[in-house]
């Protein structure tokens, strides 16, 4: 646990009586029929971070803006030190902007200080990608660890801990000690945790990465679950799109600390603007057959039977329309791969063809396609 981490856990409420730490949300006894919170928004303001030490100076953050709608769930993702644990940390105060500003619930993040900064961080839970669970403590113990630091009394500090381990799924293994538990199991901990002190926010630091796909998909289910049930805000972070697809409605893509493009999720994988994006959604589309990649020129080969091969993405409301696509071409279009997805009631994908092109290039039909590239000529 790094000391910022552990700082979370350190610092003290002076009394039990402090503001905030009576139950709420789902805490309250009788509260598990659905959100009613209006609270929990983030917004990031002209954001830049440099880092500065005696090797240099290093620029992770700039001019990044960002809005995050209370009880949505925000993905940011981007390539390796792209910038995004930087940005995430800031929301907590685990890191400082070096410009810039970050509201929470319009609440400026660096002018509190004292209780306002546990307050604060009691209402921002975090999940961390490899658990940080104490070994030494049993399930329950690093579950009620939060609230121990906060001095809540033990029968209330029970009673929150088994609705946490409850709400997560852990009705059993309460006095296991983490090396005896799953990947799954124990980021199931870290959740409980994470929500014991019924936060607004939970910020996840690529909480899935160190699991296999299956136990992925069920934390993912997991925070969909009580992102639904709760009301409450998640802001993750991830470098892979299948995560983002899995349960963000929206998507942030930061490159080399700055944001190349944000939207709707369906937006954003339908119709990707920067290099950046294509590259990160690549594991999720089949690439060109084999066959057809080997035989692909950059020029047509003069004769009747060439044929360009064409990349359509889709991002809207209706489906793509086959037989309209088809007469965009001299002849039969032919489908080579496609993979096409409903996102909040809108479809996005991408479907790429074989046809013979007619002299023209392809007219721009933002009713059919939100983009097509030809790839090149077989
Ligand atoms: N404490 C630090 N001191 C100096 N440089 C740092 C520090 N933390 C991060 N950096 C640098 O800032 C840049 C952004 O790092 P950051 O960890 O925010 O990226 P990331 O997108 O989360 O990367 P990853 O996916 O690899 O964790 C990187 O160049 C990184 O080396």
């Amino acid at each position: 646990m790094s000391d910022a981490v552990a700082g979370l856990y350190r610092e003290r409420l002076p009394s039990d009586t402090a503001p905030g730490l009576a139950p709420v949300g789902w805490a309250r006894a009788g509260a598990a029929n659905g959100p009613t919170r209006r609270s929990g928004t983030v917004r990031f303001e002209g954001i830049g971070k440099t880092y500065r030490s005696k090797a240099g100076e290093v620029r992770a953050l700039e001019a990044v803006d960002a809005e995050v709608e209370a009880g949505s769930i925000f993905g940011i993702i981007g390539r390796s030190g792209a910038g995004k644990s930087s940005l995430i940390r800031l929301v907590n105060r685990l890191e400082t902007p070096t410009v810039g500003r970050v509201l929470v619930d319009g609440q400026d993040v660096a002018a509190l200080d004292g209780e306002a900064l546990i307050g604060l961080r009691r209402r921002v839970g975090m999940v961390f990608q490899h658990f940080n669970l104490l070994q030494a403590k049993t399930v329950r113990e690093n579950v009620a660890l939060p609230l121990l630091v906060a001095g809540v009394a033990r029968a209330e500090r029970e009673r929150r801990v088994d609705a946490a381990l409850a709400l997560v799924g852990l009705d059993e293994k309460h006095d296991s000690y983490p090396a005896r538990l799953s990947g799954g199991q124990k980021q199931r901990v870290g959740i409980a945790r994470a929500l014991v002190n019924d936060p607004e926010i939970l910020l996840c630091d690529e909480a899935t990465s160190a699991l296999d796909p299956e136990t992925t998909l069920s934390i993912l289910g997991l925070l969909r679950d009580i992102n639904r049930r709760l009301g409450l805000t998640i802001l993750l972070i991830t470098h892979e799109m299948s995560v983002i697809r899995e349960i963000c409605t929206k998507v942030l893509v930061l490159d080399r600390g700055r944001t190349v493009e944000t939207g709707p999720v369906w937006q954003v994988f339908g119709n990707p603007r920067h290099e950046a994006t294509r590259a990160l959604l690549k594991p999720l589309t089949r690439g060109l057959p084999e066959d057809i990649a080997e035989r692909l020129g950059s020029r047509p080969a003069g004769n009747s039977a060439s044929e360009a091969v064409v990349e359509f993405f889709f991002a809207g409301e209706r489906e793509p329309d086959i037989a309209a696509l088809a007469a965009l071409f001299d002849g039969p279009m032919r489908v080579l791969s496609a993979s096409l997805d409903r996102i909040d009631g809108r479809t996005q994908g991408r479907l790429l063809v074989a046809a013979p092109l007619p002299a023209a290039v392809l007219p721009e039909r933002p009713e059919l396609f939100s983009q097509a590239k030809v790839l090149g000529y077989v």
